[in-house]
């Protein structure tokens, strides 16, 4: 490799991987390889991306590659998390993925930890070790975990996501550019209760009932809150507690069970509903549906006529289709076959799932919950007048699926590569967050775009995030009070790791006075949302009533739909904030879907994450910034798409003189 740089050659060990990639980079190569030797990386998540990055650091000269992923391998991942194979099934994700590297690669160092990146073990010290994180992760919760740590610790973090031809890699370095949560993320999309509840418009809405509201009731936690009877026991007649339906009385033939459950979901609750004519004014009237009207006695007779050699034992794979001798995922069923579907899923999870039945939680990979949610769903959209759609276009509802790109991935692992080797050489001024797009823009299909800098209101990056007002006159409450918001309010870094458990010194104020307030404090603390994007007064009074505070948060800005580029909105990353249907309602934190309140994405046909046209451009560069952008990155290889074209065509190498090459 020619290099006229400083460092004497014996200390430059050439790696063949990257002297393959150097010819056109501009980087200095015995600079970064350097850099390289003495990097150590920490890479979160061995999944889509993982996979990907874990092969194009090993393959980019990377020698000390430390890996945590807290999952198994499935089946579903084989597709595309191509270090893995069939008989890896159920092994750890990150050890896998290092001993598939190390074979075509045993020079290196990879650290592998099947674990939580929340785990304590991972705490400021460990991340203080390393040069660059580098994130491949599915989910906001831990995203923001790793931000907060790499704040914590002042490491870079190479943060990235994918939904299926959409992509991100933004570069997050404190006090330099903005931390990973300087903007606020939108939550998934809600749904008001009572349209899910009462009036559902849309297949969706039918969907988030069966699997949140009638699943969750029937084979989920008795204990939880649930709003599957909200209208019907308001309505219901006091002889009857409607909550005792639900239950399986010991005597009940699962088949009685199973018909009775139908007819009060499906027949009575729709009935009741009707009676309320205000509602339907200007809405679709529903139509009860009774189990006699749509199934023949004979079709579902009392100890079941079903096939049951095809039902298999393994809990995942046992499956009301193929007890039914239903095979094909894509035929629409009728109403009479998802009723079938219907009793025989709830027979096959009362019969051969039965230990299960109290604690399951819906599983996009759970075949039977699959069935029943698809058969629920469309009975209820019957009874709608909601067209009707098949199991898989269902499963893809329910799991919030958007079918990953394996290209998406590789190409955003280079990327947090390329950002990767920028952040070790301290190239600031070249950082980008690069957009990959589905449609070419302005014939680009990456779009670089300069990162901001960081949000001076941020209360996770800032240094003075929030400001409290706290009218009390006893010191040491107020002391106390700014603790736990802060605990609470995660505005305090190392502080917000442990955001569970309220801090507090000892000795500062009595242990019962503390568990008083925690309490109090806990309940008003927990309505708000987080992050914060309104303005809000707490009021805290302790029960004694001795002393009153005020504390009054200034909020950072609202998030700024304006600033959102086009077609940039990643599912649990970057989505359009609020709708009509959801604007009243405080947006939760983003980080699960499975809270008390109904969550889903939309991803209905008509409605598809990631493609949000009336957003304007963020930070967009303009023409002379693309311009200079292709300069400064003139010797990279570019991967570019002209759209005039149907055909996709790549640039490579040296912008001016690039050549066409067809694909
Ligand atoms: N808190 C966490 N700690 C460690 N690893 C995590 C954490 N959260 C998510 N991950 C890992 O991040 C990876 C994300 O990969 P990916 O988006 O491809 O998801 P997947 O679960 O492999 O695939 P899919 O969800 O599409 O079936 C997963 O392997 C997951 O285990
Ligand atoms: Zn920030």
């Amino acid at each position: 490799m020619a290099s006229s740089h400083s460092h004497s050659i014996a200390d430059i060990k050439v790696h063949k991987p990257f002297s393959s990639i150097s010819p056109s980079c501009r980087f200095n190569a015995s600079d970064v390889v350097l850099r390289f030797q003495g990097a150590k990386v920490l890479m979160v998540g061995a999944g889509g991306i993982g996979c990907e990055l874990l092969k194009t650091l090993a393959l980019s000269g990377f020698h000390d590659i430390h890996i945590i992923d807290m999952d198994t391998i499935e089946v579903s991942n084989l597709n595309r998390q191509f270090l893995f194979r069939q008989s890896h099934v159920g092994q750890s994700k990150a050890k896998v993925a290092r001993d598939a590297v190390l074979k075509f690669r045993p020079d290196i160092s990879i650290t592998s930890y099947h674990a939580n990146v929340k785990d304590p073990d991972f705490n400021v010290d460990f991340f203080k070790q390393f040069s660059v994180v580098l994130n491949g992760l599915d989910n906001l919760d831990a995203r923001r975990h790793v931000n907060r740590l790499c704040l914590a610790a002042d490491v870079p973090l190479v943060e990235s996501g994918t939904t299926g031809f959409l992509g991100q890699v933004t570069v997050h370095v404190k006090g330099k550019t903005e931390c990973y949560e300087c903007q606020p993320k939108p939550a998934p999309k809600t749904y008001p209760v009572c349209t899910i509840t009462s009036t559902p418009s849309k297949f969706v809405h039918c969907i988030v009932w069966a699997k949140d509201l009638l699943f969750a009731k029937l084979l989920g936690d008795k204990n939880q809150e649930n709003d599957l009877n909200v209208r019907s026991s308001d309505a219901a007649s006091s002889s009857e507690n409607v909550d005792d339906v639900f239950e399986r009385r010991k005597d009940e033939d699962i088949e009685q069970y199973g018909r009775k459950i139908f007819d009060h979901v499906f027949g009575y609750n729709i009935e009741l509903a009707l009676s309320n004519e205000e509602t339907w004014k200007n809405r679709y009237r529903p139509k009860p549906i009774y189990s006699k009207d749509v199934l023949s006695e004979e079709l579902a007779p009392q100890n079941g006529n079903v096939d049951k050699s095809h039902a298999s034992d393994d809990e995942l794979t046992i499956s009301a289709m193929a007890s039914l001798g239903m095979k094909n995922p894509q035929d629409i069923w009728s109403v009479n076959e998802n009723s079938r579907i219907f009793l025989e899923a709830l027979r096959l999870f009362f019969t051969k799932r039965e230990k299960e039945v109290g604690n399951l939680c819906f599983d996009k990979d759970d075949q039977l919950a699959v069935e029943f949610v698809t058969a629920a769903a469309n009975i209820r959209a019957a009874s709608f007048g909601i067209p009707l759609h098949n199991l898989f276009e269902a499963k893809g509802i329910a799991g919030n699926i958007v079918h990953a790109v394996a290209t998406t991935n590789a190409v955003i692992a280079g990327l947090i590569v390329i950002e990767a080797i920028k952040v070790l050489r301290n190239d600031i001024k070249s950082y980008r967050m690069t957009y990959c797009l589905e449609h070419p823009s302005r014939n680009m299909l990456l779009m670089p775009v300069e990162p901001f800098e960081p949000n001076k209101s941020c209360y996770v990056c800032s240094e003075t995030p929030l400001s409290l007002e706290i009218n009390t006159n006893r010191s040491k409450l107020k002391d106390l009070v700014e603790k736990i918001v802060k605990a609470k309010l995660g505005m305090s870094l190392p502080l917000i790791m442990n955001a569970s458990s309220l801090l507090y010194e000892a000795g500062d104020v009595e242990d019962d006075m503390v568990a008083i307030y925690e309490a109090n404090l806990e309940k008003v603390l927990a309505e708000l949302p987080s992050p914060v994007t309104g303005g809000t007064m707490l009021t805290i009074e302790d029960y004694q009533q001795e002393l009153k505070c005020n504390i009054n948060i200034n909020h950072r800005e609202e998030f700024d739909e304006e600033k959102e580029p086009d077609g940039m909105v990643l599912s649990g990353w970057t989505q359009p904030v609020s709708t009509p249907e959801n604007k009243d309602k405080p947006i939760g934190n983003g980080a699960s879907t499975s809270d008390a309140t109904i969550a889903a994405t939309e991803s209905e046909k008509d409605d598809e994450i990631g493609i949000v046209s009336p957003l304007k451009k963020r930070k967009l560069p303009d023409d002379s910034d693309i311009s200079k952008a292709a300069a400064e990155t003139k010797n990279h290889k570019q991967l570019q798409v002209i759209d005039d074209e149907d055909d996709l065509v790549v640039l490579e190498g040296n912008l001016d003189g690039f050549k066409k090459r067809r694909l």
